[in-house]
């Protein structure tokens, strides 16, 4: 895959307090579509999530996501299958017009307590556009092949 570096909008961000020291969010590899976000929590300290609960995992950074695009907020899929840790919202969205901290709502749907510590890549993070459309109220809908039918209508 090749990346465009040359037009990439920029990802402008603010450290907070308790973000001072982490690494700042990066693509893993080249062709990574996903920055991985990492756990500001207390140096020293154990953010532990017991099976079948969430917790709000903070990321030390505001972001200030370019106009006409968003900021989604996904799992990675290590985590997911070999700890049963999620984002219960996923994805997230982070708007561009959102101005505070990026956080991370992590679900523990596994059978043991996941536990994080600073500077754990819990999420993946991938900027995506964003289409906003008019919307029109109309008093008819147009007629499709497929109708109504949806849920399973085609069959599995
Ligand atoms: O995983 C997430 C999801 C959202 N947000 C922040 C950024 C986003 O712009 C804001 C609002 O998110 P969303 O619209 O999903 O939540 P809401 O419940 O609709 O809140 P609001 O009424 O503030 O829009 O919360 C995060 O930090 N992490
Ligand atoms: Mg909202």
């Amino acid at each position: 895959m090749t990346i465009h570096t040359d037009i990439s909008p920029t990802l402008k961000l603010i450290r907070l307090p308790h973000g001072e020291g982490l690494e700042l969010p990066a693509y893993e590899t080249k062709g990574a579509a996903g920055m991985d976000l990492r756990a500001a929590v207390e140096e020293g300290a154990t953010l532990t999530i017991a099976p079948g609960k969430r917790a709000l995992v903070p990321t030390g950074f505001i972001f200030e996501v370019p106009d006409g695009f968003e900021a989604q907020i996904r799992p990675r899929s290590g985590l997911a299958f070999k700890n049963g840790i999620t984002c219960l919202n996923s994805p997230g969205t982070v708007d561009s017009d959102y101005r505070g901290e990026v956080k991370v709502i992590l679900a523990n749907l596994g059978d043991e307590p996941f536990e994080i510590t600073r500077g754990m890549r819990i999420a993946q993070m991938v900027i995506a556009p964003v289409t906003q459309v008019r919307v029109a109220e109309i008093s008819e809908i147009s007629e499709t092949a497929r109708g109504a039918g949806g849920f399973g209508s085609t069959g599995v």
